[in-house]
């Protein structure tokens, strides 16, 4: 069996209050788990604010390095890869989805620039024909065309929409992993099912593993095959997401549950969509 990606004893510590300050805040520590390469799924980090869940997407997607441990993409170790060739093709295998969709993509830039350049980079394509057809490929999975954002800017169009064209753009190099930071969270409320939703079918059409990252107990229950509960950058629960949120070992885990879960858990959608 092969892994998409492995986390091998994972910390990650900053020194805090500047340069002569000796504090140290243990932002990520001992953190392992597997995602294989066989069976696409989404696995959801969850936690509150503080615990460590963006500097572990950040260690993921390579923009920060571990201070112990290793990370394992496709059984190589990421810190290795230095060269500009060996960046790309590593980006090309993991796509980040961030939580703002307006600061994602620049106002003065049209929309289908992005996608174009993107077909340019990583699907080497030659000419605008190429970009076309590639840009509108990735568009179809999302639920939208290339022909409906023609020519527009960001202002022009809605969180929902830009996060959807966001999830288009991260699929055009055809990666197996993609990292999505709070997703939904800066989405209007009455758009995040459908948000949601498509990561669970991009995840079966595709084959696609999602990393789900959210402080939103009741999405990680709606979407995550699996999930890790973080708190103080430790994981204090993991394991299948309905057992997990069924029966809470932990006491944070349990807390988390009582203040964001209904009583039937089975209804986590109606709070998604009147949160
Ligand atoms: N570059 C940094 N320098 C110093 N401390 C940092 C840095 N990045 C994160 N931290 C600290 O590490 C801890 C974990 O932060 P992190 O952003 O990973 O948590 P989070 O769960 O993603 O929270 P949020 O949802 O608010 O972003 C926090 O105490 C934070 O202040």
């Amino acid at each position: 069996m092969t892994q998409v990606l492995e986390l091998d004893h994972v910390s990650k510590q900053f020194r805090s209050g500047g340069l002569f300050s000796n504090r140290i805040v243990h932002a990520v520590r001992d953190v392992s788990f597997t995602l294989d390469d066989d069976n696409p799924e989404v696995f959801a980090i969850v936690g509150q604010s503080g615990s460590g869940k963006s500097t572990l997407a950040n260690m993921i997607l390579g923009s920060e390095e571990p201070s112990s441990g290793t990370i394992r993409v496709h059984g190589e170790d990421m810190s290795n890869k230095r060269s500009n060739k060996e960046r790309i093709a590593f980006m090309s295998r993991v796509q980040p989805i961030f939580q703002n969709p307006f600061e994602a993509f620049n106002p003065l830039t049209r929309i289908d620039s992005y996608l174009f350049a993107t077909a340019r980079r990583f699907r080497k394509a030659k000419n605008r024909k190429e970009e076309e057809a590639i840009a509108d490929e990735a568009m179809q999975q999302v639920g939208l065309s290339i022909a409906e954002v023609r020519g527009r800017y960001s202002h022009e169009l809605s969180g929902g929409q830009l996060q959807r064209i966001a999830v288009a753009r991260a699929l055009i190099p055809k990666p197996d992993l993609i990292v999505a930071d709070e997703p939904v969270s800066m989405v209007d409320a009455s758009l995040r099912m459908s948000i949601v939703n498509l990561f669970r079918d991009l995840r079966d059409r595709l084959g696609v593993t999602i990393i789900y990252i959210t402080h939103d107990l009741a999405t990680a229950y709606y979407i995550a095959d699996r999930l890790i509960i973080m708190k103080s950058g430790e994981v204090v629960e993991q394991g299948d997401a309905r057992e997990v949120l069924d029966n809470p070992q932990h006491p944070y885990s349990l807390a988390l549950k009582n203040a964001v879960l209904p009583p039937d858990p089975e209804r986590a959608h109606e709070v998604i969509a009147l949160d």
